[in-house]
């Protein structure tokens, strides 16, 4: 998402008091972006196994399994806390929610893990173009630094 940001193209009061408007990649975009996917996968049926902790009463030997367990309702959870600096450590947590399924289902069949398959081809879908506009925009907002500090 790029927004329009009133950015000063001459030192703020000039005579002309002419403001032109530079276009700015935005680079916080991505939370809400990722707020929102998070929503959509939440309301997708095949996340319902994903979107709490695995409670070990029901699966006894999957802590044993996985060393990192890791749920939808977790990653929304630190995202909301702004405890995710950008959207690749994001992805990162997501993407270790399907590892573990994959890790630790009793078969490639199963129904939970047919249900990750979905999910992740698309999160994977979704969330590439998140990362390059992210990627864009922290290029975009460095070279508005560097300019910045030329003309000091
Ligand atoms: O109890 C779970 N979630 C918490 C409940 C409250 C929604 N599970 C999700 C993770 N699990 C698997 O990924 C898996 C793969 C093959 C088989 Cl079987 O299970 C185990 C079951």
């Amino acid at each position: 998402d790029f927004c329009l940001q009133e950015e000063d193209t001459e030192a703020p009061g000039t005579s002309s008091g002419h403001r032109l408007r530079q276009v700015v990649p935005d680079r916080d975009a991505w939370k809400e972006q990722c707020k929102n996917l998070l929503n959509y996968i939440f309301e997708c049926e095949d996340s319902e196994p994903f979107r709490q902790p695995v409670d070990p009463q029901n699966y006894p030997d999957y802590h044993g399994i996985i060393d990192t367990p890791m749920d939808f309702g977790s990653v929304k959870k630190t995202l909301g806390e702004d405890r995710y600096e950008n959207p690749i450590e994001l992805c990162k947590d997501t993407r270790l929610i399907f590892a573990n399924a994959k890790a630790y289902t009793p078969n490639k069949r199963s129904k939970i893990y047919s249900m990750t398959l979905r999910l992740s081809a698309f999160f994977e879908e979704q969330i590439r173009t998140i990362i390059s506009e992210y990627k864009t925009a922290v290029k975009s907002s460095d070279s508005h630094k560097r300019a910045a500090v030329k003309t000091q």
